[in-house]
Parts: structure tokens; sequence; C-alpha cells
């Protein structure tokens, strides 16, 4: 398959040719739009078990900066909300802009933020591994979690630390003990709907839980995620990692619910 990107030539637009299903009826991520969101009093609140959350590593795919988790039990979990199974937590990633505040993939009425987060989950009570599930029309959550620009976020200091040792695409380093429950704002309110991954391979296997509430980020702290780099330490060209999100896709027909204020 021909490497996929966010260029002009690789870019989202292009990704239909070697991955026909980002044409398909559930794709992610979307445009929310409030006022049409339908109030679910059935749906219970989001419940987030990351106490014995520990990280295991940091890495540059040359798309994204990743965090891995430990998921070989259930010591990190969410569960509730729209979910019948507690889903274990595998890696969080970001996606941002170049500058200004576009660079989130989802849109709140065509409003953009700087950057977004996902924190991907997936269902191992019903799935054996990561990649059944990442197949399956119920098998994974992401909590996508909005950054604004604003004041700086202590929590992310640790993290935008250590990018300067993943600089190059396919670096990784150790990076244990992050626990990423300091990266949630106050207010777990969220949206939901049924959509995709928002990257090759796009499958459409994703219960999306888009929190209202953003967490800021600073202009200086989103300039260490533009030090990152997609192409490797052997290459010549030093093409900065940035504006790697995909624009919003059809709803068709999807609804969108809201959980309680
Ligand atoms: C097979 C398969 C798969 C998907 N892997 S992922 O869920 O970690 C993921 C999820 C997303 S996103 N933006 O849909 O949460 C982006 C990138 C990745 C990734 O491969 O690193
Ligand atoms: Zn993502």
């Amino acid at each position: 398959r021909d490497p996929w990107g966010y260029g002009n030539e690789d870019g989202p637009d292009a990704w239909h040719k070697d991955y026909p299903i980002a044409q398909g009826n559930r794709q992610s991520p979307i445009d929310i739009i409030p006022e049409e969101a339908v109030h679910d009093a059935s749906l219970s609140p989001i419940f987030l078990s990351y106490d014995y959350c520990n990280s295991i590593n940091i890495y540059n795919n040359g798309h994204s900066v990743i965090v891995e988790f430990d998921d070989t039990d259930d010591r990190t979990v969410i569960r509730g909300g729209p979910l019948d199974n507690a889903y274990r937590l595998k890696q969080f990633h970001f996606h941002w802009g170049g500058k200004g505040n576009h660079g989130s993939e989802h849109t709140v009425r065509g409003k953009t933020y700087a950057s977004e987060l996902h924190l991907v989950h997936w269902n191992a009570a019903k799935y054996k591994t990561f990649g059944e599930a990442a197949a399956g029309p119920d098998g994974l959550a992401v909590i996508a979690i909005f950054l604004e620009k604003g004041d700086e976020h202590r929590g992310l200091h640790k993290i935008t630390d250590a990018f300067y040792m993943v600089k190059f695409k396919g670096s990784v380093a150790d990076f244990k003990g992050f626990n990423p429950k300091i990266l949630l704002p106050n207010s777990l309110v969220y949206w939901t709907y049924p959509g995709s991954l928002t990257t090759p391979p796009l499958h459409e296997s994703v219960t999306w839980i888009v929190l209202k509430e953003p967490i800021t980020v600073s202009e200086k702290q989103m300039g260490r995620f533009r030090m990152l780099l997609i192409s490797g330490e052997e290459e010549d060209d030093r093409t900065r990692m940035e504006n790697n999100f995909r624009p919003p896709q059809p709803l068709k027909g999807r609804k969108v619910r809201a959980s309680s204020n």
C-alpha cells in the first residue's frame, strides 16, 4: 500500500483510493451541532478506572506522537455511557494544526480547536486481540478531548518535555508512570456517536465519546508538538509534523447523543 499522510498528494482526499471505506456511512470525525444532539437521559456517566494506569513508552510513527499502555489486563478501563462492556486503554495520541486555533478533528458548530487528544480503548471482553477489536463494529471506544489555546497545562508538560526523545519518525523512548487522568477536564459531560478511525485503515469500529469541556494548552506547549518530524533520522528532509487532522465527514443520518449536563 502507498504510504498515506496529510500532504496534497497523500492526504485525506486521496485515502479512499487505498481505503474505500473512507466514503463509508459511519466515518469520523464529524462536525457536532449541539442543538441537534439528542439528549438521552438513559446515557449513564462515563466511568474511568485509571488509578492503576501506567504508561510504557512514547513513540513517533510519522503520523502522530503516541503513548502506549500495558493492556494485558483490566487495570485501566472505561465503562458506562454508551458502552456495554469495559474497554481497555491501549494508547493515546494527538492531532494538531500549524498555528492558530485549527488542528482538532471534531468541530463544534464549525469551531475548531488547536489540538485534539484521543484515548483509544478496546473491547477485550468481546475480542481476543486489539487488531480484531479494531475491525469489529463495537471494538473500540475513543475518548476525544479538545485542547484550546490558553494557559499552559501542567499535566501536558511531562509529555511535551519528552518530545525531544521522539523527534524522528520511528523513534521510541521509555515513558513510564504517566497517568492520563491528569489530562481530563473537570466535567465528563460528553457527546457520543458511532464512527470510525480517523486515519487509515479507517475501520468503522469506534464508539466516539467527545468531551464537551476542553482543556487548555499554551502556544509554547503547542510549539513543542510542532518540533516533531514526520521524517526519519536517516532521511535528508526535515518535515515538521503538523496539520495531522482529517476534516469532518458526512453524518449520513447518524444521531449524535448528548449525556446529561
Ligand atoms: C488495525 C488498526 C488500527 C488503529 N490503531 S489505533 O486505534 O491505535 C489508532 C487510532 C487512531 S484514531 N484517530 O482513530 O483514534 C489513529 C491512529 C491509530 C494508530 O493506528 O496508531
Ligand atoms: Zn486520533
